[in-house]
């Protein structure tokens, strides 16, 4: 399904990010706009991941603004919370479960309805097929990360917010995720993430530095 026509407008102003009376950084501002893909760059420690987890609610930011589609995501989160996908370090997955008893899990705690035929086509896209029975504490780590990828295909959200996504995947994998980010962009999707992942030359990928935000003493 083309996202075009339903994407929305992520802009921060002013972030500020304080861990340990430590200042990670400030006066961050950017913007992403329909089909862009942007990376978060920056040394061990910088506060990448703090930055996406304060984007998600998931860890206190201690100044700025965070609009979604021109409206405060503080004052409107939920309107946000539908339109990302976040995957972060940890991949919210059940161990004793398997790859599709998950994603049901998961599409149900957003309120989406899925086909057992789409979830298992989506399993097979991240080079699952024949894995949609086994317990998730039975997957290598590469097939743990791969069937939290699966879900992106699944929820449709025009943002996705990935920390470290390439992370435990394999060669032939990096390059299909590339590809999945710039076919997501294409269809007028969003990409904000962080890694230390080089991109092939060519992937339309934009970089901020966010040590360029370090608080300087
Ligand atoms: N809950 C916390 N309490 C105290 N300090 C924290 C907490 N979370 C993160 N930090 C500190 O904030 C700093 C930034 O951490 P963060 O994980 O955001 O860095 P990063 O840029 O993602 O690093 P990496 O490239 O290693 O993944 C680190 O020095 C870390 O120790």
């Amino acid at each position: 399904m083309s996202l075009v026509g339903r994407v929305k407008l992520l802009a921060v102003t002013h972030l500020q990010a304080v861990r340990d009376d430590r200042v990670l950084f400030s006066q961050l501002d950017f913007s992403l706009h329909p089909s862009e893909m942007l990376q978060i760059v920056g040394p061990n420690g910088t506060g990448k991941t703090t930055l996406l987890h304060g984007l998600m609610g998931l860890a206190p930011l201690s100044a700025g603004e965070i609009f979604w589609q021109q409206q405060s995501i503080q004052e409107s989160p939920h309107l946000f919370r539908q339109n990302v996908s976040f995957l972060g370090h940890l991949l919210g997955l059940k161990m004793l479960l398997n790859p599709i008893e998950n994603l049901v899990f998961l599409l149900q705690l957003r309120q989406k309805k899925v086909s057992p035929n789409t979830i298992e086509h989506a399993l097979a896209k991240v080079g699952l097929a024949g894995y949609e029975d086994v317990p998730i504490a039975n997957l290598s780590a590469g097939q743990k990360r791969r069937v939290a990828l699966a879900r992106l295909f699944l929820e449709q959200s025009p943002l996705w917010i990935l920390d470290e996504p390439f992370t435990a995947i394999d060669l032939a994998g990096v390059q299909a995720l590339e590809g999945w980010l710039q076919q997501h962009c294409q269809q007028g999707g969003m990409v904000l993430l962080t890694t230390h992942h080089v991109f092939t030359a060519g992937v339309p990928v934009r970089q901020l530095d966010l040590s360029q935000f370090a608080e300087r003493s």
